[in-house]
């Protein structure tokens, strides 16, 4: 039997770039419309490194928010080498800070004042495993000798494995994962190690950024990996475990920073988030595991309450604008000019 209606509680995203200025009011209504909480990414430039940045940023945030949206955001902090055990104390005492973001420098968009060597964090990761502040991870390796298409493998085994050893209590999230080594590597990992999954690593493979030529719209970090990859992330998603959750890693970038000489990484599904999560669970026939991987596994790691909201999924195929006018320009957003199986039941 097929479902054609489905009702969730209002899901969470734990993984979202919301950008700022211009950008930040048009992006932002799509993620409000349909999550109650969301995970806001640090990547500002300059990023966000103190609780004090946090707190301006979420209230630029708030002041951008549609009257009456139930929209939360959860802030986090950018780690730099320089990053201290106070101010973790700090975002933690705020209440705001939910938690520290690693981005190796130069690993992707806005990393340049990234991680250098995790050595010079060690005392900052004792406080946040003392505390209970989650590490979440751009897990990919920087070095240029690795193949792009190995570096989150690389980095499991170089950065991540250590890191778990040296600091078992430490919350951890590997954030949008990419391949069969990292949903193993989080399936067998304790319970204070999860990882987050996007929408368009479900849904595509590597083929999608050559298919007839190259589509700049399907480049994103860490990169489309073989189709092998992609079913086992939604054999992770669709598995019951508490582990996966729910990240779209909804990244926008203009569409002339995209279709350039040196195009950006980032693909923009905010517009149409849980619809596409609906499509791949869809598709793999597990839409009763929809609700816990968007809704309860992700507030269930983060020790937040669940939302009491509700949404309604249905079938029905649902146009894509080629373009999103969006901070004063055009964005090209997933699915452009194609459809999406599902839409939120307006009534
Ligand atoms: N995912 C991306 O391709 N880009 C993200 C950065 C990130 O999440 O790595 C961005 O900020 O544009
Ligand atoms: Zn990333
Ligand atoms: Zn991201």
């Amino acid at each position: 039997m097929t479902t054609d209606r489905l009702t969730i509680t209002r899901p969470d995203d734990w993984h979202v770039h919301l950008r700022d200025g211009a950008m930040l009011r048009d992006v932002l209504r799509d993620t409000a419309r349909q999550m109650g909480r969301a995970i806001v990414m640090p990547n500002l430039v300059p990023p966000v490194v103190t609780s004090a940045d946090a707190a301006g940023y979420r209230e630029r945030i708030l002041a951008a928010l549609p009257d009456g949206a139930p929209f939360q955001p959860l802030m986090t902090l950018y780690l730099t080498d320089a990053t201290t055990p106070d101010e973790i104390e700090r975002a933690k005492a705020s209440g705001l800070v939910h938690g520290v973001k690693l981005y190796p420098a130069n690993a992707t968009t806005n990393s340049s004042r990234g991680v250098t060597d995790l050595r010079n964090c060690a005392a900052t990761l004792e406080a946040m495993q003392g505390i209970g502040m989650p590490l979440l991870v751009h897990g990919e390796v920087t070095d240029p000798d690795i193949d792009v298409f190995d570096r989150e493998a690389v980095f499991i085994d170089r950065v991540l494995t250590p890191l778990v050893r040296d600091f078992p209590q430490l919350k951890i999230v590997l954030e949008h994962i990419t391949t069969t080594a990292a949903a193993e590597f989080v399936h067998a990992a304790p319970a204070n190690i999860g990882a987050t999954i996007t929408a368009h690593h479900l849904l595509l493979n590597r083929n999608a950024m050559f298919a007839g030529g190259l589509r700049p719209h399907h480049y994103c970090l860490p990169v489309l990996k073989r189709e092998v990859h992609r079913r086992a992330l939604v054999s992770a998603a669709t598995s019951g475990s508490s582990k996966f959750f729910l990240g779209t890693d909804s990244a926008p970038h203009s569409k002339h920073a995209k279709e350039a000489a040196c195009g950006c990484a980032g693909i923009y599904t905010a517009h149409a988030a849980i619809e596409l999560y609906a499509e791949a669970f869809d598709a793999a026939g597990a839409l009763d595991r929809l609700e816990a991987f968007a809704s309860f596994h992700g507030a269930d790691f983060y020790g937040l309450p669940r939302n009491t909201g509700t949404i309604t999924l249905e079938r029905a195929s649902t146009p894509v604008p080629e373009t999103l006018p969006v901070g004063g320009h055009d964005l090209v957003p997933f699915r452009a000019g194609t459809t999406v199986a599902w839409r939120i039941s307006p009534g």
